[in-house]
């Protein structure tokens, strides 16, 4: 019988919240972080074959690693070495989110590949158990399972859903070149050994704001620890950031790590207004519309 291929959805987040706290012993930085899952994705197609192989397409696939580092690839063995099953499939992964934008695409294809391949197998086993196989692969990788809206701690692994009424209009600045996630930290650690960067506190009103449903409660209070570090290696962002503003949307803000810009709009319309002036100015790559929240990682019928 010739299998037949399942392919899953995961969504991009964004962070709304981003409080970065101290170096562990570890390497990691203890985080407060509110996420949001955003209608950009990627779809991870799976089907048992003779070998692990993987086809990349779509946004910035030139970029995404074929061979076993691919956090795709990592994520069936990593599920095939714990349940005993046999690793062996063509995955496809079809590219919708930035790669090295700050916006866990990593993360998604891993999360995807993972309810993929448990799928695939029948296998029994809970959230907590993919929970926990997920986090060994990246931090995102818990939330880019779980999508809507959560806030998470410890290395942002640790999640707690978080309330959120109605749906919230972003634009999405896509840089030319990306950033480096762990070079973007070791940024943040220099500009704090050099000076005293402000600190994004507590997320708490941000979190009544979501809830709130309302975006201009919620523009103010967007904030991300890593901004200034991802604006100190990329210091042509700030024109990005700028030119959101002066087309129109309530905030901007530097995405995770970056370099994706992500823009809080008053509405739909709103957000391809301000895409349309952004494209024009020519201070991104290229731009794109979203809403949240949106669920995690889904098997598509
Ligand atoms: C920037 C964010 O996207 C915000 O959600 C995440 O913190 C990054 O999550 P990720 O890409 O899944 O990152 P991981 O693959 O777990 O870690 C990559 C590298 O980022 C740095 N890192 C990541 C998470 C964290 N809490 N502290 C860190 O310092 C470390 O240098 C680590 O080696
Ligand atoms: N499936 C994958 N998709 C994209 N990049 C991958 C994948 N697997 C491994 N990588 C590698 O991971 C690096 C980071 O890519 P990714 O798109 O996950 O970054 P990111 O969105 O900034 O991550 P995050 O927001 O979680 O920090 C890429 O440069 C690439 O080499």
């Amino acid at each position: 019988m010739v299998p037949t291929p399942l392919t899953v959805r995961a969504p991009a987040k964004v962070n709304l919240h981003l409080g970065v706290g101290d170096v562990r012993p570890d390497g990691f930085h203890e985080l407060v972080t509110v996420f949001q899952a955003l209608s950009l994705h990627d779809d991870v197609t799976l089907v048992p074959s003779d070998a692990l192989s993987l086809h990349v397409t779509g946004e910035g696939a030139r970029d995404v690693p074929t061979d076993p580092t691919n956090l795709a690839a990592r994520a069936v063995v990593a599920l095939a070495e714990r349940y005993g099953r046999d690793p062996n499939m063509r995955i496809d992964i079809a590219k919708g989110i930035p790669v090295a934008g700050g916006m866990a695409g990593g993360s998604a294809d891993a999360a995807a590949a993972l309810l993929g391949a448990a799928t695939l197998w029948g296998l029994e086993i809970g959230r907590d158990e993919l929970d926990e196989v997920a986090a060994t692969l990246g931090s995102d990788v818990p939330f880019s399972l779980h999508g809507h809206t959560a806030l998470g701690t410890g290395r942002g692994e640790r999640l707690i859903p978080a309330l959120a009424r109605g749906e919230f209009h972003w634009t999405l600045a896509l840089a030319r070149e990306g950033l480096s996630t762990p070079a973007v930290y070791r940024e943040l650690d220099r500009l704090r050994e050099a000076g005293d960067p402000p600190r994004a506190g507590s997320p708490d009103a941000l979190l009544a704001a979501v809830a709130s449903g309302d975006p201009h409660r919620l523009a103010p209070l967007l904030a991300n620890d890593l901004q200034a570090a991802a604006l100190s290696l990329q210091p042509g962002l700030r024109r990005t950031l700028r030119a959101g503003m002066e087309a129109g949307a309530l905030a901007g803000i530097v995405s995770g790590s970056g370099p994706t810009c992500a823009f809080l709009c008053a509405s739909a319309d709103d957000a391809v207004d301000v895409g349309t002036e952004l494209a024009g100015a020519g201070v991104c790559r290229t731009v794109r519309v979203a809403s949240g929240p949106v669920p995690g990682a889904t098997v598509v019928p």
